[in-house]
């Protein structure tokens, strides 16, 4: 496999009647690989019809058409701003992000069910659509470098392209086929694994002439939930954990102030780093490029 690619992984042998442990294990060989080097793989054969993945799309293009009232009108629930429609895919997706995170349970040798157990909530899980406008002269920016917070995101875009993974330090542009669905991991598996697997360093990029349409959804994690390196990834194995424990809610919190209110000055950075997660506080800021 050439070193610009991210690897799309055939889940069929996950969704067939019977045994099929060899499509198994060669999924499980090329996520492991993708996601202790930098978090991001694309699926295939993921088990969400093809139709649903290209309505959903239309009706995000229909959706953002709509004036902020008509938008309000035609979401369900409140507060959400994705089209009405695409409940169906939310469902699939949410089942999709369970077998997911299963496999990762596997890759990263946990005991049965570990990870299924400990994120059994599944009220927290999000999905939003997302509309990015074309590029101007001035800037291209869509959503800057930045790290899920969450366990898993399965993102579902449209042939336009822009987003892109860091992989050993370059960009890599990701463009999936209609069918493929990008999977990256967020921090909680990065500090629970105490960094054998990656948080993706991701970014979208604003094309030229066209606006791009992408869905995220967001695997997540009940707030209560305490958030720590596994003992399994540190003092059985002789390692010194390298995150904090926190506590998922104060994170997220943490999070959404980093981006209401960026510090000005790095030492103010540094400050919070310092007080509770090395590392992770480096929060993006999303600018306006994109709607969502
Ligand atoms: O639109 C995309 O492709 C990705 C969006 C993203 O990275 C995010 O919402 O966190
Ligand atoms: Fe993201």
């Amino acid at each position: 496999m050439a070193d610009s690619n991210i690897p799309a992984v055939d889940l069929s042998p996950f969704f067939r009647e019977g045994d099929h442990e060899d499509g198994k294990k060669k999924a499980r060989e090329v996520i492991s690989q993708a996601c202790s080097q930098y978090g991001f793989f694309q699926i295939q054969n993921h088990g969400v019809p093809l139709e649903l993945l290209i309505r959903a799309l239309e009706l995000s293009k229909t959706f953002f058409e709509y004036s902020d009232d008509e938008k309000r009108k035609s979401s369900p629930g409140s507060g959400v701003q994705i089209p009405a429609g695409v409940e169906d895919v939310f469902s699939h997706l949410t089942k999709l992000g369970s077998l997911i995170e299963n496999i990762i349970n596997e890759c990263l040798g946990l005991p049965p069910n570990f990870l299924k157990e400990f994120n059994h909530d599944r009220s927290w899980d999000l999905m939003s659509a997302k509309r990015y406008f074309p590029t101007t002269e001035s800037e291209n920016n869509g959503i800057s470098e930045h790290e899920d917070g969450n366990c898993v995101t399965i993102v579902l875009q449209d042939q336009v392209g822009g987003l892109q993974v860091k992989k050993n330090g370059e960009w890599i542009p990701v463009t999936s086929a209609q069918d493929t669905l990008v999977v990256n991991l967020g921090d909680v598996i990065q500090v629970l694994s105490n960094n054998k697997f990656k948080s993706a360093t991701h970014k979208v990029v604003r094309q030229q002439g066209k606006s791009r349409y992408s869905y995220a959804f967001f695997y997540n994690l009940q707030g209560d939930k305490w958030v720590e390196p596994l003992s399994k990834f540190t003092e059985e194995i002789g390692e010194v954990p390298k995150y904090r424990g926190f506590l998922y809610k104060d994170y997220q919190a943490l999070r959404i102030r980093n981006k209401t209110h960026p510090p000005d000055k790095p030492e103010d950075v540094i400050h919070i780093t310092m007080q509770s997660l090395p590392r992770l506080q480096k929060m993006p800021i999303i600018n306006n490029g994109c709607s969502a």
